[in-house]
């Protein structure tokens, strides 16, 4: 569970404050969805920051599982965002001398898993997203949806309970983010996931049955009962 509490996140900008987070309250129930939406600059990256551990806000609490991300310490924190939490992000972010078994591998390593271990769940994770006839190839001969593909595998061989994408399918034509959009419904239904992810896509947004809405730091959230869910 996720429960956001009086959230700000200022930053200086010369003399100038920017708030770029206003006051946020929200929950999100363990295996939920959020889909974020807004202008850019409304503050998304910097909520998807908050949630994810990588940036502290400037007042409030942001609490995951218990854990009060702004207030526990760096060592916690880090084994917190390790165990509970996987990122996907619009630019893949693989390393591209490693095959895609090697890139997922890299997630399980600071975990301390034996390499044996780590070949198998990665090969594992690779078939769970379509790609077990591709794991010896590097990114440079994967196209843009499988080297997504290859990304949340990397992101979930952890088996984290929470997975965060910021615009996943920004670098994506219409048919591959459908088939990205359908395989992370997928998994998130498979796995009892909480999914949030941000994007600008207003046919993503249109399907959400949870949808907030960030301008100027401040949030409001709809519900849509009847939203055409993505298959998976
Ligand atoms: N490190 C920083 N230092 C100063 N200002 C920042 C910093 N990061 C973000 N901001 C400001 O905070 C506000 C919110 O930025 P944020 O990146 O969260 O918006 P966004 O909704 O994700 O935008 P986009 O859709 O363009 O990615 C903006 O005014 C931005 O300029």
């Amino acid at each position: 569970m996720y429960r956001l509490s009086g959230v700000t996140k200022h930053y200086s900008r010369g003399k100038e404050t920017v708030r770029a987070l206003d006051g946020i309250d929200l929950e999100i129930p363990d295996g939920g969805q959020l889909v974020i939406q807004g202008p850019t600059g409304g503050g998304k990256s910097t909520l998807l920051q908050m949630l994810g551990g990588l940036d502290r806000p400037t007042g409030g609490t942001v609490e995951l599982a218990g854990h009060d991300l702004g207030a526990i310490g760096e060592a916690k924190l880090t084994k917190v965002r390790a165990e509970l939490i996987g990122f996907v992000f619009q630019s893949f972010n693989l390393i591209p001398t490693l095959s895609a078994q090697e890139n997922v591998e890299t997630a399980l390593v600071p975990m301390g898993i034996a390499k044996e271990e780590r070949h198998k769940r990665a090969f594992a994770a690779l078939e769970s997203v379509g790609l077990g006839e591709r794991s010896n190839h590097v990114p440079s001969e994967l196209s843009g949806g499988q080297q997504q593909r290859v990304a949340i595998a990397r992101a979930l061989v952890k088996e984290p309970k929470v997975l965060l994408a910021d615009e996943p399918t920004g670098n994506l034509d219409e048919e591959t983010r459908d088939e990205i959009m359908e395989l992370l419904h997928g998994l998130w239904r498979e796995r009892g996931l909480t999914f949030i992810m941000v994007t600008h896509d207003t046919a993503i947004a249109g399907r959400a049955p949870r949808l907030a809405t960030i301008r100027a730091g401040k949030v409001t959230v709809s519900e849509n009962a009847d939203a055409q869910v993505w298959a998976g």
